[in-house]
């Protein structure tokens, strides 16, 4: 579960970027959060990946208290949470294989289990048998999928992805939505940002908006503004 409560973030220049933001999501929701650019939204993807610590207020992410975690905890807490990224940011060197042991091998798994689960995530996001790929031998819509398979990898109960589209064209976002639709469909809770309106009004989804720090609205349904 995550749960952000009367949550405050201003940053060393004096930026105000979150004024009070309160929202919980329970396991297993799928969840968009939408707003202006400038908003606060990957302010708040940064509290729960714990990259950013909160000024006020109480951030809890999986049973971590993010105000309060401790460095020997934050290796523990972040194996909760698959992180996707606009820009995939995959090892260009390392093939697709490579790129997804690594994830594994960072969380101490075996060489078994890395050579059981790396077919299986592989083959869930639609990308069976393209382990020897180098990310330059793939599409931009396959490089997500890599990269959502990365994020999989350990098992996480969550996924956060920041704008995971905003790279993509119309068709490929779908599928990309589509696919972590599925993958939220088999128990992870999935948070997607993006401001791509007529993608979240595609899906009958829970919209948190945020907009200068602040959430202004919180319900399923269409996005109009
Ligand atoms: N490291 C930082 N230092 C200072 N100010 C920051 C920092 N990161 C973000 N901000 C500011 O905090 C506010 C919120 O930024 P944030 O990146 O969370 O917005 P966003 O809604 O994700 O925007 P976008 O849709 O453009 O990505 C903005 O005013 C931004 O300039």
């Amino acid at each position: 579960m995550i749960r952000l409560k009367d949550v405050e973030k201003t940053y060393e220049n004096g930026t105000e970027a979150l004024q009070g933001i309160s929202f919980t999501i329970e396991d297993g929701e799928f969840v968009f959060l939408v707003g202006p650019s400038g908003s606060g939204k990957s302010t708040i993807i940064k509290l729960l990946t714990g990259e950013v610590i909160p000024t006020a207020g109480r951030v809890m992410v999986n049973g971590f208290s993010m105000s309060r975690i401790s460095d020997r905890q934050i290796p523990y807490m972040r194996r909760t949470i698959g992180v996707i990224f606009q820009d995939f940011r995959l090892i260009p060197k390392k093939t697709v294989f490579d790129n997804l042991s690594l994830a594994m091998r960072a969380v101490g798994a075996t060489p078994r289990d890395i050579r059981t689960r790396i077919p299986y995530v592989l083959e869930l996001v639609g990308l069976k048998g393209m382990e020897d790929r180098y990310p330059d031998e793939l599409s931009g819509g396959e490089q997500q999928r890599v990269a959502i398979a990365r994020a999989l990898v350990n098992n996480p109960s969550t996924i956060v992805a920041d704008e995971p589209t905003g790279n993509l064209d119309p068709n490929r976002s779908l599928e990309i939505m589509t696919l972590l639709e599925r993958i939220n469909a088999l128990g992870t809770t999935v948070v997607v940002v993006t401001h791509e309106r007529d993608l979240v009004n595609h899906f009958d989804k829970r919209v948190i908006m945020i907009d200068h720090g602040q959430v202004n609205g919180d319900g399923v349904g269409t996005y109009e503004v």
